[in-house]
């Protein structure tokens, strides 16, 4: 096959394997999931694998297209139209040096929602994550309960890592693998993990402490979206009907039943009413899921009453926003040309030869993220510790890569100031990452239009400790850059200070707090505002079957309902939330599942 014939191939293959947007609508299904996400691509398999369950499956965005799933582009996708684009409400804390102090907030609105635009990190937490939703009254979602879930999709194909049986498994829908490129700085990277005394781990198992190049959802080179793992494989199901580009605006609740009925959404300029026989099932994401509840008269009754909405529930809808952060800009120089620039990546032939031939070479680098340590800084010397700090290791930075200063919305002079003059010059940059924030935000609605953005104010540094753990972070970067892994490349720390910190002495703790408050990165892992929790918890939205309170025939199912942001990244959770939310369903519908957490016992 000729070069232009493979590329021909992915493009047909990714147009003609995605289910099509259906014309004609049922009046009613059994089950209508608001959102072809992460979550809602799982479910929607799950759930017409019951062939008499009819199953409508709503997306606000389109297609998913095959440059999407070229890896290393990653960061290009948020500024297209697969993107909701959303900010932060400005900040005089946080973001400081971006745009009108707002982080950005991209969204996936697309198949495959934001496993579609994200960076295909598979990581899926530390045991003691799960423990904790548990003690907090949420039955069934122990570490030992919640494992059997993430075996479930999971089709490992790194040999090494898929024969240890006990947290891996082969055959499931969703593969994960490594990139089959590598810079040599994420080897130094790894090394320098060595090189200071830590193991290299497998981080998806028990013990998370340590150095590791990522696990990614990527299978052969191409980013392996939720749409791609869990629908592409069952188009021809004739049980599963989706409508894309069709944006929810209401669920209709009777305001006495109290039941959920039908989903009303907008299709061009159509609106549609479509009723749902058995259950509405909301897996819009962290900001959506909220903001459709609270349309549909399911929140806070003071913040609805204020905007004339009619609350038929009064929920804690929209608090425990969470995410992880870390501080931006991070990043050091080498002397070799041994660094990820997307530019020089893409002005040589060569490269997108090897993709489009075989997938391989730098395009198929998630983002440029290669590496990542964990570490638990208040326990150091514990190899089984719980981590409060990831470093994600970029072999490139923002400078190499112009789409990252814009997508996080670095103001130009602070990049002029401090980025421009190394722009020509290779070079590395590490994200340390807060992992279990105690700081929380919350998500509100603007008005009434289920057009117009909702408020996010994600309350970053409500607690000080949050911004001492990113300190020790940085820290512990710097640390590492000295090692000789990374000093054979004459790694040096980029040390033009920010302007507006120059008051501190560069590199001190005082000049990085103002440093992480000037550029705040998100690492996109809104979670938590749709929180489950017992009936006794007042800030709970859903039950631990993830059934709306109060509200008959509604579930969530998303990032949204954790309770807890677990460590490392939220895709993988959000896979396995997804996953034994279809046996719930199953089992409440009268349906016989193989208890998988039995199967551990
Ligand atoms: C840029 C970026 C990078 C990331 N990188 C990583 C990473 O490397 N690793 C990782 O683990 N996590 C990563 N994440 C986070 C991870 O992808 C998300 O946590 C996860 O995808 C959330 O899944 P979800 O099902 O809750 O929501 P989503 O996947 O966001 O799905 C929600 C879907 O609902 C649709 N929708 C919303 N509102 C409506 C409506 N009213 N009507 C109809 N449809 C609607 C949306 O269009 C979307 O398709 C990243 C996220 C982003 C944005």
């Amino acid at each position: 096959q000729s070069n232009t014939g493979r590329i021909l191939a992915d493009i047909l293959k990714q147009h003609e394997e995605e289910p099509k947007s259906r014309i004609d609508l049922l009046d009613e299904y059994d089950f209508i999931i608001i959102g072809a996400g992460t979550a809602g691509c799982t479910l929607a398999n799950r759930l017409t694998e019951i062939p008499e369950w009819k199953v409508l499956l709503v997306e606000a965005g389109g297609r998913e297209n095959f440059v999407m799933d070229i890896p290393l582009l990653a960061s290009f996708i948020q500024f297209t139209s697969a993107n909701w684009k959303y900010k932060t409400v400005p900040s005089n804390t946080s973001c400081l040096g971006l745009q009108n102090a707002q982080c950005n907030h991209p969204r996936g609105k697309v198949m495959g929602g934001s496993s579609t635009l994200n960076y295909m990190i598979y990581t899926r937490g530390h045991p003691k994550d799960y423990d904790a939703w548990a003690a907090l009254g949420n039955n069934g979602w122990s570490y030992r309960e919640v494992l059997p879930y993430f075996l479930k999709s999971e089709d490992m194909t790194i040999p090494k890592l898929a024969e240890n049986k006990k947290f891996h498994s082969t055959g499931g829908y969703l593969t994960i693998s490594h990139p089959p490129y590598r810079t040599p700085l994420a080897e130094a990277f790894v090394e320098s993990g060595l090189e200071t005394g830590q193991n290299i781990v497998d981080y998806n198992t028990d013990t998370m402490i340590g150095f590791s190049f990522l696990q990614n959802t990527l299978k052969n080179g191409t980013r392996w979206s939720s749409s791609r793992a869990f629908l592409h494989p069952v188009r021809m199901r004739t049980n599963l009907h989706v409508t894309k580009m069709s944006t929810a605006t209401k669920i209709l609740i009777h305001p006495q039943t109290k039941e959920a009925t039908s989903v009303q959404f907008t299709r061009g300029n159509k609106r549609h009413v479509i009723r749902a026989r058995k259950e509405i099932i909301v897996s819009s994401g962290a900001i959506n899921s909220p903001q459709l509840l609270m349309l549909s008269g399911v929140g806070p009754r003071q913040h609805l009453e204020s905007l004339g909405i009619k609350t038929i529930q009064d929920l804690a809808v929209g608090y425990n926003l969470m995410d992880h952060i870390a501080l931006g800009g991070l990043i050091f120089t080498v002397n070799q040309s041994v660094s990820l620039k997307t530019s020089s990546i893409l002005n040589d032939p060569s490269n997108a030869l090897n993709y489009f031939s075989y997938h391989k070479g730098p395009l198929s680098v998630p983002g440029g993220c290669e590496a990542l340590a964990f570490y638990d800084l208040k326990d150091p010397t514990n190899p089984h510790g719980y981590p409060n700090i990831e470093l994600l290791f970029e072999g490139g930075s923002i400078v190499s890569e112009h789409t990252l200063r814009k997508g996080f919305g670095i103001t130009r002079d602070l990049y002029n100031a401090v980025y421009k003059p190394i722009e020509k010059r290779d070079t590395w940059m590490v994200l340390p990452m807060l992992m279990r924030p105690k700081s929380k935000g919350r998500v509100m609605l603007r008005d009434r239009n289920p057009f117009h953005k909702p408020l996010i104010n994600p309350n970053y540094f409500q607690y000080d400790e949050d911004l001492e753990t990113m300190v020790g972070g940085v820290k512990k970067t710097i640390e590492l850059s000295k090692t000789k892994g990374f000093q054979k490349f004459g790694t040096k720390l980029h040390d033009i200070p920010i302007p507006a910190c120059k008051k501190h002495v560069f590199g001190s703790d005082d000049y990085w707090r103002c440093a992480i408050r000037h550029l705040t990165f998100t690492i996109y892992h809104l979670s938590g505002t749709c929180k489950m929790g017992p009936k006794w918890d007042s800030s709970a939205v859903v039950d631990p079957r993830l059934r709306v309170y109060g509200i008959k025939g509604l579930r969530v199912v998303d990032v949204s309902v954790i309770p807890e942001i677990p460590v490392g990244h939220t895709n993988g959770p959000t896979f396995m939330i997804a996953e034994k939310a279809a046996d719930l369903i199953k089992q409440d519908w009268g349906v016989t599942i193989n208890n998988y957490s039995d199967e551990l016992n």
